[in-house]
């Protein structure tokens, strides 16, 4: 079944083939001309458009997975008798390339409509050359976006549609085409099963529905007992109430608006009307909390306790005791049941999870591939209950599944219906913005918490963090900033008042190991937290002199040891540095290396290189024979246990990581068995999800990049607790970032809302 690519070899024959395109010819085929008629015959042979992929590889433009995966639909085009387009094997290397980017698909509209923004190529820091390769250092190579002027989007449909590689998904083919989003067919599978999932669940039948029924009746007792806010809405309350009403729910909102405040709330008030349902017989549900990573998890282990403890459980029917709200998070790959070297889980649809209720903290960091998974593990109805904040960074890998679903969020589209029976369940009238007769049922299912309680009105990391998100940050908001408006935010730049890229890099070393309390109001003293005193902002001093200043020997117990680390990795926590890029000297690479060698000049440390006592290390991907995930920070402390030929106590290094399953325990490794890793005194704003810390630094640098987005600083604004400091290699750069916002390519959202 060969067909002829004719149609592409010049724009003569494709403008006669594609007569009735109704999309406008682009200006350079208006223009015509010699380099034209070049570019466009790349595409004419299947080895040429190879060469140009393998071009663009060279100059590490794309993968080699990308050129991999078109050589793939090459040859399996060939299998079957065909021979593929070139045309379709550029596509298909470019989508998978927009999936290393974190897209789920590509839109053919949006990358024929502006390549550049879209594929984000050339990438701006490329400093590539083209080889003087023999046969192609005459010919002029193009760009993406050059060769992309020259097609137009019914000629990629129509090639698509007419390839044996591509389908609309019914059966099996490498690249599935859904009206004009393309897709690997991975990807779209994981974003069918997401879909179906939601879609499913949110068609059963509520036994909450009706509000007179002795289910809803529970709830509203309950609801009644665990919130008594004054206040006229109680957002927590409605969100407790729509979760409980839904076999799926999202519960998003920002730093410490009470999501975990309210969702132990609502697995209490789930358990009393478990307690309460003669359908039960009195069995609670079984209820796994999880969380991405195990950062994440330990968080949420940390918060989750105390909230527990502080419930009614006396005043609530249907006789709920402590052991019926679980303390314990897991990860999720744990959960899952991971394996070594398969992407596959043991918790599948052929083996569910036993399990009735299913929360998720810090959803925002699930990715397609993994939230499918659960889909795919979780029993049919079970209920799934997504926590995290809306705002903050998407996942690394492809997908923003959180920030998708809660696209509405903030207007919240509940129907009338929705809202009189919230209005009947909690007593709380809804503001009439929130309310809309054409709310999807997607839209019932989100709940929007909208009060801060763990920062005070006159906060600036607040403050900012909510200007940065809401676009409101001017001129004025970054002049209170800088004179030190706020007791809690710092705007550090160059001491010669000019972005000088080596002066500011010099004051990012010199703040990283102060905290330079001095530059915050009043020097950091005198503020309270909950009636508590709150000691001023640190820096990896703090850290490294109590590790140097320990009084343990070859006499102390494990557990003394096992203290003292404990109490390192909290103050090591204490300050943070966050940057935004991996690479130069403003990236991860640039600044570990400059912070080390000013803590050897401050003699902190012992040496700036390699392993030595006090170096922190971050883990960078899983291991399951150690037990360790990607995201856990350990220190490397130099501890008596190793013994020498006469039996004398030999100092080693070893590297303290809290335990995952002991909480307060610590397990000690040898750094010879760590893998995956590296020295963390500057942390990506990405690896910082689902972290937090006393005192947070974020280094922008002097120039703007793609990766520079609002969700990126408005992520780093908020690892936060108490200090926030921003440093920056030239002022706009901010400004430029926050303008900047992500756009993940994904039909999820299309396909819930299409029902
Ligand atoms: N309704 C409330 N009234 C008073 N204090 C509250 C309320 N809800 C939450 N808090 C307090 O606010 C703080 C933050 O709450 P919580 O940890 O539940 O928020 P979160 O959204 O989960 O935070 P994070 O951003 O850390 O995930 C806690 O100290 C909690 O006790």
């Amino acid at each position: 079944m060969s067909r002829s690519r004719s149609h592409i070899k010049n724009s003569d024959h494709q403008i006669d083939l594609f007569a009735d395109d109704t999309t406008p010819e682009s200006p350079t085929m208006a223009k015509g001309g010699d380099n034209m008629i070049e570019i466009r015959g790349l595409l004419n042979s299947l080895d040429s458009t190879e060469a140009l992929l393998q071009h663009w590889q060279q100059a590490e433009w794309i993968r080699p997975l990308d050129v991999g995966f078109a050589r793939l639909i090459r040859v399996l085009s060939e299998e079957q008798g065909e021979e593929p387009d070139p045309l379709v094997l550029l596509l298909a290397a470019l989508t998978s390339h927009q999936v290393g980017r974190g897209h789920v698909c590509i839109d053919l509209g949006n990358l024929l409509a502006d390549a550049v923004q879209t594929l984000s190529l050339p990438p701006e820091e490329s400093s590539y050359q083209p080889p003087k390769d023999t046969d192609t250092s005459e010919r002029h190579q193009p760009e993406p976006a050059e060769l992309l002027a020259l097609v137009t989007l019914s000629e990629c449909l129509a090639l698509l549609g007419a390839s044996c590689a591509v389908s609309d998904g019914s059966h099996t083919t490498p690249l599935v085409l859904n009206d004009t989003r393309l897709y690997l067919r991975r990807f779209w599978r994981y974003e069918q099963c997401i879909a179906e999932g939601i879609r499913q669940r949110l068609a059963l039948p509520s036994p909450l529905a009706d509000p007179e029924s002795g289910p809803a009746r529970t709830l509203s007792r309950a609801l009644d007992q665990l919130f008594q806010s004054s206040e006229a809405v109680d957002y927590q309350k409605l969100a407790c109430a729509l979760a409980a009403r839904n076999r799926f729910a999202v519960i998003t909102g920002g730093p410490g608006t009470g999501k975990t405040t309210t969702v132990v709330n609502l697995l209490a008030a789930l358990q009393a009307v478990a307690g309460e349902s003669p359908d039960r017989a009195g069995r609670k549900y079984r209820i796994r909390l999880a969380a991405p990573t195990g950062k994440a998890a330990a968080r949420l282990n940390e918060s989750i306790g105390g909230a527990v403890s502080r419930l009614p459980l006396a005043d609530l029917p249907g006789n709920v005791e402590l052991a019926d709200i679980p303390t314990r998070v897991t990860t999720l790959h744990r959960l899952l049941g991971s394996r070594p070297d398969t992407r596959r889980f043991r918790h599948n649809r052929d083996n569910p999870l036993l399990v009735d209720i299913l929360v998720i903290d810090e959803a925002s960091m699930v990715d397609v591939d993994l939230m499918a998974s659960v889909f795919d593990a979780l029993p049919a109805n079970a209920q799934l209950i997504l926590l995290g904040d809306k705002d903050q960074l998407a996942s690394v890998d492809a997908g923003a599944v959180l920030g998708e679903l809660c696209q509405r969020a903030f207007q919240a589209h509940y129907t009338p219906q929705t809202a009189q029976w919230l209005a009947t369940m909690t007593g709380s009238r809804l503001p009439e913005s929130l309310v809309d007769e054409s709310g999807h049922p997607l839209d019932q299912a989100v709940a929007m918490l909208r009060k801060s309680y763990r920062f005070r009105e006159d906060s600036g990391i607040r403050a900012f963090a909510e200007a940065v998100n809401t676009n409101a940050l001017d001129r004025a908001m970054v002049r209170r900033i800088r004179e030190a408006a706020f007791d809690d935010v710092i705007l550090l730049s160059s001491p010669s008042g000019k972005p000088d890229p080596e002066d500011t890099l010099e004051l990012v070393c010199r703040h990283a190991i102060t905290g330079s309390p001095e530059a915050f109001r009043n020097a950091g003293q005198g503020r309270q937290v909950n009636d508590q005193p709150l000691p001023p902002p640190v820096g990896y001093r703090h850290y490294l002199e109590q590790l140097q200043y320990h009084d343990l020997d070859e006499n102390s117990s494990r557990g003394d040891w096992d203290a003292m680390a404990v109490q390192l990795l909290e103050a090591f926590s204490d300050f943070q540095v966050l940057c935004a890029l991996r690479k130069g000297p403003w990236g991860v690479e640039g600044l570990n290396d400059r912070i080390a060698k000013q803590l050897l000049a401050e003699k902190l440390i012992p040496r700036a290189e390699g392993w030595y006592p006090g170096r922190p290390v971050l883990i960078t991907g899983n291991d399951y024979n150690l037990g360790l995930m990607n995201g856990d920070i350990g220190i490397t402390v130099s501890v008596p246990w190793d013994r020498t030929a006469t039996g004398e106590p030999r100092y080693t290094l070893r590297v303290a990581f809290p335990s995952s399953d002991t909480p307060g325990g610590i397990r000690w490794i040898s750094p010879s068995r760590l893998q995956q890793l590296e020295t963390v005194y500057a942390m990506t704003v990405h690896k910082s999800q689902g972290s937090e810390f006393d005192h947070t630094c974020l280094v922008l640098p002097d120039r703007l990049s793609p990766v520079l987005t609002k969700e990126l600083v408005y992520t780093g604004i908020t690892r936060a607790r108490n200090w926030f400091s921003l440093i920056t290699g030239n002022p706009n750069v901010l400004r430029e970032a926050v303008g900047q916002q992500v756009v993940r390519a994904s039909g999820l959202a299309e396909r819930l809302m299409a029902d």
